[in-house]
């Protein structure tokens, strides 16, 4: 099947300072995307360039096979058959929210119009508030017409950047929960970018985790977890601990926990110094006496779970993760079990064996 989307080498410099470096990736058609990262590094740049804003400096950007930007062509914003939602919304606030939605079709009879803008306003859940104006409705009633408003064309794809940030935190989830749904019954493709990992898993089927410009991996939200294919990844999605470990032989490692056995990956040779992720989730505290013996430093509440951040009597330090029923203080000393699924290790360039 042709991908909806699809990135060829992007990249992207401003006076000669590269800003997306060599960015492959492909969405198939009805999927959702997102692009995560810190400020800075890149994605909404990213964005603009495949809404054609953006010159490339390199590669090419394909709508549903068609090629829309390279090196030498760039297709006009209008002729891409995109739709955009931004952070501010920016609806029109002369126009009622039926007209708004209504703004994005042209050239439909008035009959296919009606039609289309009451399945639009019944999808958002609001049939009720179709004659109200913007500055009547809420942040996230608001946001659903500008969703609705872009919605409204079948664009080939919809481009969404930041579109939550300026709503409350806890709205934040649930929004992005609801308008992953309503995109999925209408069938449209969908590219979210985001700073914000919640929000990002709530949404999408893919996420491209971008650095410096760098797309590090572009995968499920599982594997970004638990198969980050960088240092990077690891450590930015979740609280991942990176730990210093020597390959004893074809089947274990020596870590600051003692030696663990397990399948290595290829290329992890006996006497090489590795770097092995922990995840909070790959330690338990238990209460026999023969695991391994830790010092509490910090806790934090975080309502069924505290995250601990334990220390080990060489100095390394981790977190883990224990139901909030089963209190310990700071400075305490526990016994935790390991209980580590897959050895994922690190070579010294951060990139996964
Ligand atoms: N028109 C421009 N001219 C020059 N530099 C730019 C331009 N637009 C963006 N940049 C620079 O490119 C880099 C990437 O910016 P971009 O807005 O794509 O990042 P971002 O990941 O979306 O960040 P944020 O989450 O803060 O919006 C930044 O260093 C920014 O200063």
């Amino acid at each position: 099947m042709i991908p909806r989307l699809e990135l060829n080498n992007v990249s992207i410099a401003f006076d000669s300072t590269a800003v997306v470096r060599q960015v492959s990736l492909q969405l198939p058609e009805g999927d959702i995307g997102s692009l995560l990262g810190p400020s800075g590094c890149g994605k909404t740049t990213l964005l603009r360039a495949i809404a054609g804003f953006e010159q490339l400096q390199q590669g090419s950007i394909a709508l549903h096979g068609k090629c829309v930007s390279s090196e030498q062509l760039m297709i006009a914003p209008e002729k891409r058959r995109v739709g955009m939602v931004f952070q501010d919304f920016a609806l029109f606030p002369h126009l009622s929210v039926a007209d708004n939605i209504a703004f994005g079709l042209n050239g439909q009879s008035s009959q296919q119009k009606r039609a289309r803008i009451a399945e639009l306003l019944k999808l958002v859940g609001l049939s009720e508030l179709s004659n109200q104006h913007p500055h009547q409705l809420s942040g996230g009633q608001q946001q659903r017409v500008a969703l609705a408003r872009a919605m409204a064309p079948r664009p080939e794809i919809l481009l969404l950047d930041e579109p939550f940030s300026a709503l409350d935190p806890e709205l934040r989830g649930q929004l992005a929960t609801e308008v992953r749904l309503l995109l999925k019954q209408d069938g449209i493709t969908a590219i979210l970018v985001t700073h914000d990992q919640t929000e990002a898993f709530a949404m999408a089927d893919q996420i491209g985790v971008m650095h410096q410009g760098a797309l590090h991996q572009w995968d499920n939200s599982y594997n970004l977890y638990h198969h980050p294919a960088t240092t990077f990844v690891a450590d930015f999605i979740g609280r991942g601990t990176l730990l210093t470990i020597v390959v004893a032989d074809k089947n274990s490692i020596d870590t600051p926990f003692g030696r663990l056995s397990g399948k290595l990956p290829p290329g992890s040779e006996p006497g090489g110094r590795l770097q092995l992720l922990l995840r909070p989730d790959d330690l338990h505290l238990t209460t026999k006496q023969d695991g391994i013996r830790a010092q509490i430093i910090e806790r934090l509440f975080q309502g069924a779970d505290y995250l601990y951040t334990l220390q080990l009597d060489s100095g390394d330090r981790f977190h883990c993760l224990a139901p909030s029923h089963q209190q310990h203080n700071k400075g305490d000393t526990v016994t935790l079990k390991l209980d580590i699924q897959d050895l994922v290790l690190f070579s010294d360039d951060g990139l996964a064996l």
